[in-house]
């Protein structure tokens, strides 16, 4: 008589979002509530997660994802730490809504000290619809942080049976399930038949490698993104710089291109000892630094292949450490 192997401990940790959405009917994928479904009920829906662990849920807030503020990504952040930190637990999934995933998976990726598998997942459609994208969504995240596969990946995102890293995700339809796409740099792997496949992993550091710490911090840095298009002009640049921004994230046009009716505002800013990060809305490729701008002499920074919206949250975890421009343009070749 072989004992049977033992089922890893995963905690979920409930956020809200459609995973956790109601409709009026069984058609409604759109103009349905978010929000709304309890962790109790997320697992009961899924009686096959018992096959694949322990499972336990912990109810962390019940929000639609665009409401995602950095008190709650620091209370996640140190509530996903301590459990991290106790023997008894082998892994967690956050289930959240999809809005702002990538952005809450990429902080943690960046500020959780355990190399135990961390995974985030949402759904498209909401529990209540036809071919809802939930239950296989939670089913496939609770197998991949029950893995000794996922261990040291980073954080990673569970959806449409496709691993992917919280560096590379990006949410890239506003509703058809296959939306969450790493377009640039790929995904990681494939989730089958109850297993996790990997092929590649990241270089970029995380996790236990990461130098941010947020377990003394209260609130981050104010740091906010104005966008590049034709025709701009430096209001919405000059109102956050008015409103205490310590760091300035800007989409620009093309390869991070700077318009002449800006670059005096950004200049000015720079001057007052707010950070400029160039980053751009196209989506993929190098941010050339000393490309579209002279950064050296402007001393501004630039975001490498970070999208705007991580850009953001690289800035202010960097606003933590330093205010040195070039220790923040490392950090933003390291992360
Ligand atoms: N598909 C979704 O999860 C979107 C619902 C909601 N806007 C949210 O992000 O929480």
């Amino acid at each position: 008589q072989v004992a049977a192997p033992r089922l890893a401990n995963v905690t979920i940790l409930a956020t809200g979002g459609t995973i956790a959405g109601t409709g009026a009917t069984s058609t409604t994928t759109v103009g349905y509530t978010a929000a709304t479904v309890g962790v109790q009920n997320l697992i009961k829906a899924v009686p096959e997660l018992a096959k694949v662990a322990n499972v336990t849920g912990e109810q962390v807030f019940q929000i639609a994802s665009e409401n995602m503020s950095n008190e709650h990504w620091l209370a996640l952040a140190k509530r996903v730490n301590a459990l991290l930190a106790q023997q008894n637990v082998d892994g967690i999934v956050i289930t959240h809504g999809t809005d702002t995933l990538e952005e809450t998976a990429y902080f943690l990726n960046l500020v959780v000290k355990s190399r135990k598998p961390v995974v985030l997942v949402g759904a498209m459609r909401p529990s209540t619809a036809l071919s809802a994208d939930g239950p296989i969504n939670l089913f496939n995240s609770v197998l991949l942080a029950a893995s000794p596969d996922a261990v040291g990946k980073g954080v990673l995102v569970a959806m449409n049976d496709q691993i992917q890293t919280a560096r590379e995700v990006t949410k890239t339809n506003t509703s058809t399930l296959d939306s969450f796409r790493s377009p640039e740099l790929g995904m990681i792997g494939y989730i089958q038949g109850g297993k996790p496949f990997f092929y590649r992993q990241s270089t970029r550091k995380h996790t236990v490698d990461s130098e941010f710490d947020v377990s003394a911090l209260q609130s981050l840095p104010q740091v906010d993104i104005v966008y590049g298009y034709a025709n701009v002009s430096p209001v919405a640049l000059d109102a956050v710089v008015a409103a205490g921004a310590k760091g300035i994230i800007h989409a620009g046009v093309g390869n991070g291109s700077l318009a002449a009716k800006v670059l005096p505002s950004l200049k000015s800013a720079r001057q007052k000892g707010v950070l400029v990060v160039r980053a751009s809305r196209v989506g993929q490729g190098i941010l050339a630094r000393n490309g579209e701008a002279n950064d050296d002499e402007l001393d501004f920074v630039v975001a490498d292949t970070l999208n705007a919206q991580k850009a953001r949250i690289l800035l202010m975890l960097a606003l933590t450490k330093t205010s040195n421009s070039k220790d923040i343009q490392r950090m933003f070749y390291t992360y």
